[in-house]
């Protein structure tokens, strides 16, 4: 499913440094453009909506190349996620989503640049400084599931270390014998075998390294998890149990900001949901308008979910553009059977989607948004 793990892992494998300008000094260098979704779009003028957790605005990540080339993995990027919520992050590979969840760890290499606001309360994580990521961000107030959990483990150390490690550092568990609990504790809440704990990370399957890094992600009880693809490798059956512990994570008023393929664990776990494309969220909405009634609205979306085997079947015609190298407008629309000439202006995230032809919604239904294409459709 993931078919670039080798980007992602050398986005984190390469963290920022200490003092590093590149990312507080960039943040008015990328994103000229400001399309500015409405607030309610973002998830953040439900006034029925706990105040988010996390509140992202405008996030935009470029990457320098040699030869004066750039990739713009982001794009203007807006959200909210509240306590007790979780948001699937879904889009093709290559769409930008991990590059996202590094931007918000503070874990993108030196020749990236942001610009945006991610706050986390009153903390703005695109400026925050590596001492402040490092000491009181990353574990205590953000957890993260990496997307190859293997690059983020000691080769030489055992996972019972690892966790003993971070169950010694993240909480307040003094005594050789109550961390040994404590760390047993945590892996079991990831499914990940207790008979397996004494293992070396080269000895453990993907799935295995998978449960690994969730029991990691989790010790710490941050406020807000990033799981990018913790899924990965494991059979159905425990995919399903660990969205499962994820949504208990959810329920005990964590926010999870969850990056997936599987739409049918998106479906499982999530509140509402994000689809990616090309660097852009083009469609941000309810899990039950999303998988249930209306359904989606943006034809990429659309497409997507109709890939599944259980729907239709049929992938998305065409492949997905190189970001380096994107068309003006909408950069869906060379793939798009709806598309006409007003496609080569940007669409704006408008109500739930950011597209001039979105699939009309039924007349009626608590989830219809209408637009004005639902009244030329
Ligand atoms: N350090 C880098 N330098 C240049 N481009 C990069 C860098 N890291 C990532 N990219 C590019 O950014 C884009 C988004 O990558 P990202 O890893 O976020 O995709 P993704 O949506 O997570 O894909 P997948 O589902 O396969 O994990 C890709 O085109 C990738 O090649
Ligand atoms: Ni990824």
């Amino acid at each position: 499913m993931s078919a670039a793990p080798a980007d992602c892992a050398r986005v984190t494998e390469e963290p920022a440094r200490a003092g590093d300008p590149v990312r507080r000094g960039a943040a008015s260098t990328v994103g000229a453009t400001r399309t500015g979704p409405t607030a309610e779009a973002a998830g953040g003028a439900d006034p029925n909506r706990p105040a988010p957790v996390l509140s992202v605005r405008g996030l935009s990540v470029r990457f320098l190349l040699p030869g004066g080339r750039r990739v713009d993995a982001v794009a203007d990027a807006s959200f909210d996620v509240a306590p007790g919520e979780c948001l699937a992050l879904i889009g093709e590979s290559g769409c930008g989503k991990s590059v996202l969840a590094s931007a918000l760890l503070g874990l993108l290499p030196a020749n990236s640049r942001t610009a945006g606001h991610a706050h986390l309360d009153d903390l703005d994580l695109l400026t925050a400084d590596e001492p402040t990521l490092a000491r009181t961000v990353r574990g205590r107030r953000v957890g993260l599931v990496p997307q190859s959990p293997a690059a983020h483990l000691t080769p030489v150390r055992t996972i019972r270390s690892h966790i003993e490690e971070t169950v010694a550092r993240l909480t307040g568990v003094r005594g050789r014998a109550a961390r040994r609990k404590a760390a047993e504790q945590a892996s079991q809440r990831a499914e990940f075998p207790r008979d397996h704990l004494d293992r070396h990370p080269h000895e453990l399957s993907g799935g295995l390294a998978q449960r690994a890094a969730t029991a990691l992600a989790l010790i710490g009880d941050a406020p807000l998890l990033l799981a990018d693809e913790p899924t990965t490798g494991l059979d159905r059956d425990l995919v399903d149990r660990t969205v499962d512990e994820l949504r208990r994570h959810v329920d005990d008023g964590h926010a999870l900001l969850m990056i997936t393929h599987d739409l049918a664990a998106a479906e499982r776990i999530a509140d509402r949901v994000a689809v990616m494309y090309a660097g852009r969220i083009v469609e941000l909405t309810d899990a039950g308008a999303f998988f249930g009634s209306p359904g989606p609205r943006h034809p990429y979306s659309r497409g997507l979910l109709e890939a599944l085997p259980e729907r239709s079947f049929a992938p998305v015609p065409g492949l997905p553009p190189e970001l380096g190298s994107l068309p003006g407008g909408c950069a869906f629309a060379p793939r798009c059977d709806r598309a006409t000439d007003t496609c080569g202006a940007l669409p704006v995230l408008e109500n739930t989607v950011a597209c001039h032809h979105p699939v009309p919604a039924p007349a009626a239904g608590p989830h219809a948004t209408r637009t004005p294409e639902d009244t030329r459709a």
